[in-house]
């Protein structure tokens, strides 16, 4: 075990994860230069695009070092967004020690600072790497001094390093073999394998990535998935040396996979431990929590026949991803979908673009919102993920709502504009600290609702670009929250209803109703647009009663002309929908539906 170091990189977005992880691989021959591709270690097609990581891939590597002696060394991959930080946090747990890589040119930034503090709460070994040295524009002495002031870490035995150009390679080997500790634990204890990773293989069924903390465990042992009480024969261990190769066993200190015909992602959940069913351990590994979606959205096929295809297509993706969520919902506006939930913004982007593109099936996503959680009068607690999962204004005690908090560091000159926004999204302040006279650190408590309204747009156009954010959920907090009901010509219309704070129920109201008045063509008759809460009219505007004669445009006898129009006019009603006696457009519900409410 001696001859072992297990360690992660972790680095803000694009200050070179990736490309450090492949010159490591290239330095240690693992990857023959043939089958070298750049970034190997971002597999999937859209993290590739996008360069982020999303799920991890341990690589296994072998070196001989200074001392004459040869390492393996775990290189365990870790996702660079806030979305999937629960496996950050995981795949942390299976290693001693962290790279943590700064981008010269940038410094620190929002998610050097929150992957290092995760680094730094499992105790690992952290080795600061300053990359990109070689950039005209690359200020190495500021970015050792950030490293000290603002994560609080030695920096004086930093590395320089260049990934792009390959400089500085070799000193990190050494480091990593001298300064990371290897892994402690007793082969001959009962086993304990934290599962930091499963993926869902079509043929093989479930591969769980695990870090053996105590014991062995190899082919044909019956083993225990303790959060579960499952238990599973053992058809292959082996490691990933980078590919997957069966191995005879894996023995506590290491890394690899265990394959045992688990048919769910559920049975082997990312945070389990595996044990021994014969000798089991007395307790599992710390970490393994449940993790639940904070985002959600209506996903509807374009075309209602695609309705199969699409929850097929859900499915398989849940396979492989345990966060992911849905349920079946009818829209009035849509047809037949799914409600879907999200660890975050990111996580859902991704998703819609996986079925979109993976499955080929055209969507229509709706905006996003979150899960309340409401406490009745009779002191029940229900989570209401939309509007009509809310009772009667007189059935709620209180309602809460899901809180983060928000961390940006931005140059000082947008601070003013950057407060103004997070102030008109309810965000509470929490503190402004200059890291340099140019840079500050602002934290504020948000509701997540206000945040995944395009906040991140926002930001990044009144600072140009220039803002660094993460965030972390802080839990429920009680809010003034409301429904407000839609009335069309007195009959309430669910799909535009809509919760918000009470302070800003007037005016989204009033925007709603408006942008309605537009898209609701005359009838014979008038119709009102009414918004209320609860049976309290907050709103409303008319709809004047003037059938709209689309023959007026056509002076003279164009018969050809009038034909046409008159066609056109039949058509549109077909995509209308009746509500009470009142024809609603398919447009209406699509513009409300993927609407910016806020203007
Ligand atoms: N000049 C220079 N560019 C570099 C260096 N290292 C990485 N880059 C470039 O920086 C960009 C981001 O690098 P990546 O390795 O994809 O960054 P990452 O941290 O893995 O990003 P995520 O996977 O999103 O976390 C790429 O365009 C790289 O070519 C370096 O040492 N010098």
């Amino acid at each position: 075990m001696d001859n072992i170091r297990n360690f992660c990189i972790i680095a803000h977005v694009d200050h070179g994860k990736s490309t450090l992880a492949d010159r490591l691989l290239e330095y240690t021959n693992t990857i023959e230069s043939r089958r070298m591709r750049e970034q190997f270690l971002d597999t999937m097609d859209i993290e590739r695009e996008r360069g982020i990581t999303i799920k991890l891939v341990p690589v296994r590597m072998k070196y001989k070092a200074n001392d004459g002696q040869e390492y393996i060394l775990n290189l365990i991959d870790t996702p660079g967004h806030v979305d999937f930080s629960y496996e950050v946090s995981r795949s942390l747990a299976a290693c001693e020690g962290a790279l943590l890589v700064v981008d010269a040119t940038q410094g620190v930034e929002a998610q050097t600072l929150a992957n290092a503090y995760l680094a730094v709460d499992q105790g690992l070994e952290i080795i600061p790497v300053i990359n990109k040295i070689d950039l005209p524009s690359a200020q190495p002495d500021e970015v050792l001094r950030q490293i000290e002031e603002i994560i609080g870490l030695d920096a004086s035995q930093a590395l320089l390093v260049s990934a792009k150009e390959g400089i500085g390679i070799p000193e990190v080997l050494e480091a990593i073999v001298k300064r990371i500790p290897p892994p402690k634990g007793d082969v001959n204890a009962p086993l304990q394998a934290l599962i930091f990773d499963s993926v869902y293989d079509n043929y093989r069924g479930v591969i769980s990535y695990v870090r053996l903390v105590n014991g062995s465990v190899k082919k044909g042992q019956n083993i225990l998935f303790m959060a579960t009480r499952k238990v599973y024969e053992v058809e292959e261990v082996g490691f990933f040396i980078p590919f997957m190769s069966p191995s005879e066993e894996i023995r506590a200190g290491e890394v690899g996979y265990v394959i045992a015909n688990v048919k769910t992602l559920f049975e082997a959940r990312v945070g389990d431990t595996i044990t021994d069913a014969n000798k089991p351990t007395d307790r599992p590994l710390p970490g393994y929590k449940h993790v639940k979606p904070v985002v959600f959205c209506g996903l509807f096929p374009v075309d209602r026949d695609d309705f199969p295809r699409l929850r097929e297509a859900i499915e398989k993706l849940q396979l492989n991803d345990s966060a992911l969520t849905f349920e079946p919902e009818t829209s009035e506006a849509l047809g037949f979908g799914f409600r879907c939930g999200f660890l975050g913004l990111l996580h859902m982007d991704i998703t819609v673009e996986r079925l979109k593109r993976e499955f080929d099936i055209d969507l229509v996503a709706t905006a996003p919102n979150v899960a309340y959680e409401v406490v009745l009068t009779d002191g029940n607690i229900i989570e209401a993920h939309r509007p009509s999962d809310f009772p009667e204004p007189t059935k709620i005690e209180e309602i809460r709502e899901p809180y983060i908090k928000l961390t940006i560091f931005l140059p000082s000159d947008y601070v003013g504009k950057a407060m103004k926004l997070c102030q008109d999204r309810r965000g509470e302040f929490v503190s402004l600290d200059y890291i340099t006279p140019e840079r500050v650190r602002l934290i504020y408590n948000l509701p997540l609702a206000e945040f995944i309204i395009d906040f991140h747009d926002r930001l990044k156009s009144i600072t140009r670009g220039y803002a660094s954010i993460d965030y972390e959920h802080i839990g429920y907090k009680k809010s003034d929250l409301v429904k407000v009901d839609i009335l069309i010509h007195g009959e309430p219309v669910d799909a535009f209803s809509f919760i918000c704070h009470r302070d800003n129920a007037y005016k989204r109201a009033l925007s709603v109703i408006k942008k309605l008045k537009e898209l609701i063509p005359r009838q014979l008759f008038e119709v009102a647009i009414q918004a209320s809460i609860g049976s309290r009219v907050i709103a409303r505007e008319n709809v004047k009663p003037l059938r709209k004669n689309v023959l007026a445009k056509c002076y003279g006898g164009d018969v050809t002309r009038k034909r046409k129009l008159l066609e056109k006019q039949k058509e549109g009603k077909e995509k209308m929908k009746m509500i009470g006696k009142v024809q609603i457009p398919q447009e209406a519900f699509l513009a409300f539906l993927q609407a910016d409410e806020e203007e």
